[in-house]
């Protein structure tokens, strides 16, 4: 059976100015699946999310996400994915319950359990409380439950654990193997915490100079048994460097 992509690119590109951002850069995600994207700061990932959900547009190759080009077809992807990138901003005088209300109204979804994705996101008890007495944490909770309440197909998540203490960290990661076990979500998410990555991801890719350099299934990986991601991470941000 052939492989089914959630996400493909192609000889993908983005400049900005003279700075040539992503080079010849192509990643492949498969449907119901989790993919860890890693790189150093500055190495682009945010970009590409950008690409992938149509904030950019990239200088030339090609982006398919869920079967459609994104430049051309971007309306009719938008509204089965879900993401989190960059500082998520909010209505900050609104509680939580009442900006997923705006969001919903905005992806022009009807209905919708508010209070089951707002306790799966752990924010349960939030009530009448605005968004900007929120902790950091708090507010990633918020974006996650954003992200994911319209039921897209597709999550693409910058840092999504970022700014959660440790019980969050592990709640999220149930979450997210949940929807891909009993959704058959795909999830893209960016993470420079490593345990966290092996923990959750099928398979990685590391971008380094641009251009996604390897792409792995975690199972494979681990095969040499004294494989450790760090060490493998270092080796080819180190090795990208040398050839820089
Ligand atoms: N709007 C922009 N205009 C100009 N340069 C930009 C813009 N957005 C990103 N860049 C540059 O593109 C490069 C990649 O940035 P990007 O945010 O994609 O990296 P990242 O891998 O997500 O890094 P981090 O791990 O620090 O979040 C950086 O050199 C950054 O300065």
């Amino acid at each position: 059976m052939s492989t089914e992509w959630a996400i493909r690119t192609k000889g993908l590109y983005k400049s900005f100015g003279k700075n040539e951002v992503l080079c010849n850069c192509s990643l492949a995600v498969e449907r119901g699946t989790i993919y860890g994207f890693l790189g150093i700061n500055g190495a682009g990932k945010t970009t590409m999310f950008k690409i992938l959900t149509g904030l950019l547009i990239p200088t030339k190759g090609e982006v398919q996400v869920l079967g459609k080009d994104v430049v051309t077809q971007k309306t009719d992807i938008l509204k089965h994915i879900g993401s989190l990138i960059d500082m998520p901003v909010f209505y900050e005088h609104l509680s939580a319950r009442e900006n997923l209300e705006i969001h919903l109204a905005y992806m022009d979804v009807e209905r919708a359990d508010i209070e089951e994705t707002l306790s799966k996101v752990g924010l349960q008890r939030t009530e009448n409380q605005p968004v900007s007495e929120f902790s950091l944490g708090m507010r990633q909770r918020l974006a996650i439950a954003r992200a994911m309440i319209h039921q897209p197909q597709l999550l693409i998540l910058d840092e999504p654990v970022n700014g959660l203490d440790p019980v969050g960290i592990r709640e999220m990661r149930d979450l997210f193997k949940s929807l891909v076990e009993n959704h058959k979500v795909t999830i893209l998410f960016s993470s420079h915490i490593l345990s966290e990555v092996e923990h959750i991801a099928e398979k990685i890719g590391v971008i380094s100079n641009g251009t996604v350099v390897r792409e792995m299934t975690l199972h494979e990986l681990k095969k040499g048994s004294s494989f450790n991601l760090e060490e493998y991470f270092i080796s080819i941000v180190k090795e990208g460097k040398d050839n820089a």
